[in-house]
């Protein structure tokens, strides 16, 4: 099967992707991907690593402001990006498209659809965005990431609720593996604060309030703040001028490669709402506290976040309300109470949809022919 993939900008829609890819891997397929991607997004470091061909098209979003240039450009850029993924599909000849969010899915999604190559967009969010409601009367199937979103698409000819692939593939991730590449002890107990896969302003100065303040319920207790690669020289300079010399419990990272690995370690994330995370807390059964970001599209982390709260399986803690202090206390509240934190990993277990992954192999296979309807 020869299979496009295609989604960016941020990690929450590209590692979606590769877990598609991945499950291929797992079940033996004989699959071959190209991944298109955007020229600006984080998928131009991404997936490279991941040994998967890649070309890029140039690309970039509507503003708010309905009648301006850039938003001429965009229209521009669209059209331009629907012509160079015409010849690429033509080229690499996919049976499937897949498409997992972010601009850069519109024009090569489209162009696909107008090639009449089947093709599935993947909606990692309870509310679903732009680009993929467009398209999501286009493409042949749209898979939706909760329950509720299957009726969110009325354009759509096919929607199937599949959950986030992500979740299938963090599902056995190696907890000792991810102990050992943080140098920590197979007892440690980690708190992990991550800004989403690009790291958070609003996070990052907390981790800057927070780090002279930390506090261990005992010897083993680790955090390992994620600033994301921009913010990281600034803030670790700033983390050590507030502590001196950096505690042994204290780890200052720009990004972590093996995500699933260390929150298989994880006993607290502290991090934004992005869907693909929570994918991963709720596959895993991790506690989390979760500060969802205020600027994304219709507030969907917010939703996203409440979701999991009413569930019982994390604590929300809104933008306007954080503090070094709210941010400690609700910290410690959970790291001291083993029971609260079983509870909140139980309830998170219960929202976990690690089949997905599967599911959407099954309707790339369905819809190229492999499997007959
Ligand atoms: C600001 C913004 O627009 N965020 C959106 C973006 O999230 P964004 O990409 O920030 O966040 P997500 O939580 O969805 O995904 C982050 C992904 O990056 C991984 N990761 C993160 C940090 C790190 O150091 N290493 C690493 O591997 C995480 O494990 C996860 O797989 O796409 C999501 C999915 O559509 C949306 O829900 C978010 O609202």
């Amino acid at each position: 099967m020869r299979v496009v993939l295609t989604g960016g900008g941020t990690g929450g829609h590209i590692y979606p992707a590769l877990a598609i890819a991945q499950q291929c891997e797992t079940e033996g397929l004989e699959a071959e991907f190209l991944y298109i991607g955007g020229k600006r997004g984080l998928e131009n470091k991404i997936v490279p690593e991941e040994k998967i061909p890649f070309e890029s098209i140039d690309i970039t979003g509507f503003r708010r402001k309905l009648f301006s240039l850039e938003n001429i450009k965009t229209i521009n850029r669209f059209i331009q990006g629907v012509k160079t993924s015409k010849q690429l599909l033509k080229k690499f000849k996919p049976d499937v498209v897949i498409g997992t969010g972010g601009y850069v899915c519109g024009p090569v999604v489209y162009a696909a659809a107008k090639l009449k190559i089947p093709t599935i967009v993947h909606e990692q969010n309870a509310i679903p965005g732009l680009t993929n409601q467009f398209l999501s009367g286009y493409a042949s199937t749209v898979a939706v990431s909760f329950q509720d979103s299957v009726n969110r698409f009325p354009r759509s000819k096919h929607v199937m609720f599949t959950g986030n692939p992500r979740a299938t593939m963090v599902q056995n991730a190696n907890r000792e593996r991810g102990l050992a590449s943080l140098g920590l002890p197979a007892d440690a107990q980690i708190v992990l604060v991550v800004g989403g896969s690009r790291g958070a302003r609003a996070l990052v100065e907390a981790m800057v309030q927070i780090a002279p303040l930390l506090k261990q319920n005992n010897s083993s207790m680790h955090y390992v703040f994620v600033t994301g690669e921009i913010y990281y020289e600034e803030i670790r300079e700033r983390i050590r001028d507030a502590v001196g010399s950096f505690p042994y419990y204290l780890h200052v990272l720009p990004y972590i490669p093996n995500m699933p690995e260390v929150l298989a370690a994880t006993s607290l994330l502290v991090g934004r709402a992005g869907a693909s995370s929570l994918a991963e807390v709720t596959s895993l059964g991790t506690p989390s506290i979760l500060i969802p970001s205020p600027n994304v599209t219709n507030n969907h982390q917010e939703a996203n976040a409440w979701a999991l709260q009413k569930a019982g399986a994390a604590e929300v803690l809104l933008e306007r309300e954080l503090t070094g202090e709210s941010l400690l206390a609700r910290i410690d509240k959970v790291m001291s109470d083993e029971e609260v934190r079983q509870n909140m990993s139980k309830a998170a277990t219960s929202l976990g949809t690690p089949q997905s992954a599967f599911l959407i192999v099954e309707e790339m296979k369905r819809l190229s022919g492999v499997l007959s309807r």
